[in-house]
């Protein structure tokens, strides 16, 4: 890269830091929770607590007032999450989904709970151990959400980026985390992980991994072969990609629910339809999941299944990864979801009213057949086209993310890829 460019690239850089440290942050909660009841405001716009000398520049917006301690105590509530739209990679747990992973984290016997990408859950130790005197359970926050840090001490969250590993608080933060790994020789801890969906598999497991080393320092030469317990909550169609990085880990049939999303949602219909679970290397036998919500235990798999998922004798397996009954199909030798039928065209089940895979199918660009989108003679028009599009859209969602980013730095948003339109008519349509 030239120097111009690496200059340009810094003063970018510059621009986009956050304007106020974690430090700066720190000291400004310890003043703000002084302040009477009546004088403790939060901008909604700014997403930031006011101290009185700067309400003047917040006239105007949308402010709170009155802030009590239980506000303060549930920042993932008082703050908005980020990006609420398809991209949106902020998905809050629903307060039963929540509340049952703690429960759960409880009754294995953890004390510490290193959060990474789950404020709720922090936000949910964090209110145990300062109502309960006699609660012994402690966590940690990792997250790339710097609005954060207005709320929790540097003990308590480190700015962090979980697909390249980055504290951004450099290496006071990371000993802040291998501290908390490696207590009581990497003994009571545990680690939860809800990244955004979208996010590849492979940079988020180099992470994990980098963490787990960490955390295997601590350990005493025999205890070496153990691993760090990890809960990490992600679609079941990620199963395969996971195990390929973490072949120790199963999934568990429980259905994690979010607050802010439409689909993952608990309710009538969202609820069934939430694809998201839990991974693990803790022995499935020893997560216990609510017999209220219809889950049961299946003697045969030594797991907790979910209510639809039978028992194939065939397959000697609870096979249902969604939650409904799945069908056994003798041709293919496996149990296959209700809505797929055996086609004889492709020689597998598959959707009924797919396209099989052996019809001509026409190119998607100019639709004719004997070529595809790869090879296709107009394939500069659309191209052309779709970028003049795309740089559109970028730049109304620039303008939009603008003051955030100012007030929080150029991390605070991130993407959320789109699910692929087949995934996801597989998995929530059929
Ligand atoms: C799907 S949400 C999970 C929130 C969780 N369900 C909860 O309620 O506590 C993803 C979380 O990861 C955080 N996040 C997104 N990108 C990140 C990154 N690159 N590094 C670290 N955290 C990230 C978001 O700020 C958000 O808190
Ligand atoms: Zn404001
Ligand atoms: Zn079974
Ligand atoms: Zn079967
Ligand atoms: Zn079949
Ligand atoms: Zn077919």
């Amino acid at each position: 890269m030239s120097e111009t460019r690496l200059a340009a690239r810094k003063e970018v850089n510059r621009n986009c830091q956050p304007s106020l440290s974690h430090r700066q942050n720190v000291e400004r909660y310890k003043q703000f929770v002084l302040l009477p009841f009546s004088k403790r405001k939060f901008c909604q716009e700014c997403q930031q607590l006011l101290l009185p000398g700067e309400w003047g520049k917040h006239s105007g917006h949308r402010v709170l007032s009155d802030l009590s301690i239980t506000h303060l105590q549930r920042p993932s509530q008082l703050l908005y999450p980020l990006e609420n739209k398809k991209t949106n990679a902020q998905y809050l747990f629903a307060d039963r989904s929540c509340q049952f992973l703690l429960d759960i984290i409880i009754a294995l016997g953890f004390r510490r709970v290193l959060c990474v990408g789950t404020p709720r859950l922090h936000e949910l130790i964090q209110l145990k151990a300062s109502r309960e005197q006699e609660s012994n359970i402690k966590s940690l926050l990792l997250d790339i959400d710097f609005r954060y840090s207005q709320f929790y001490t540097e003990e308590d969250f480190c700015h962090y980026n979980m697909f390249n590993h980055y504290f951004f608080g450099g290496e006071a933060a990371h000993e802040i985390c291998r501290k908390f790994l490696q207590q009581d020789k990497g003994e009571g801890v545990i680690l939860v992980t809800d990244p955004p969906f979208g996010g590849l598999v492979e940079p988020l497991a180099f992470s994990l991994k980098k963490l787990i080393a960490t955390w295997r320092k601590a350990q005493e030469e025999e205890l070496n072969n153990k691993e760090l317990p990890i809960f990490w909550i992600f679609p079941y169609f990620f199963e395969s990609r996971i195990l390929e990085f973490f072949p120790s880990f199963s999934m568990v049939d429980y259905q994690v629910d979010y607050d802010n999303h439409a689909l993952y949602k608990h309710g009538k219909t969202g609820r069934k339809q939430s694809p998201v679970r839990i991974f693990t290397n803790i022995s499935p036998r020893m997560i216990v999941l609510p017999v209220e919500e219809g889950y049961r235990f299946c003697a045969v798999c030594q797991r907790y299944v979910s209510s639809g998922n039978e028992h194939c004798k065939i397959c000697n397996s609870c096979t249902s990864k969604d939650g409904r009954r799945w069908n056994h199909c003798f041709l293919c030798k496996k149990c296959v979801k209700p809505s797929w039928i055996h086609c004889n065209t492709c020689n597998c089940c598959a959707l009924q009213g797919h396209a099989c895979e052996s019809a001509e199918v026409g190119c998607f660009i100019c639709g004719e057949a004997g070529h595809k989108r790869s090879t296709c003679p107009n394939r500069a028009l659309p191209e052309r086209a779709c970028q003049a599009d795309r740089k559109q859209r970028l730049k109304k969602k620039k303008i939009k993310i603008g003051t955030i980013k100012r007030l929080y730095g150029r991390h605070t948003t991130f993407s959320r890829k789109k699910i692929k339109t087949k995934k996801k008519k597989n998995i929530l349509a059929c």
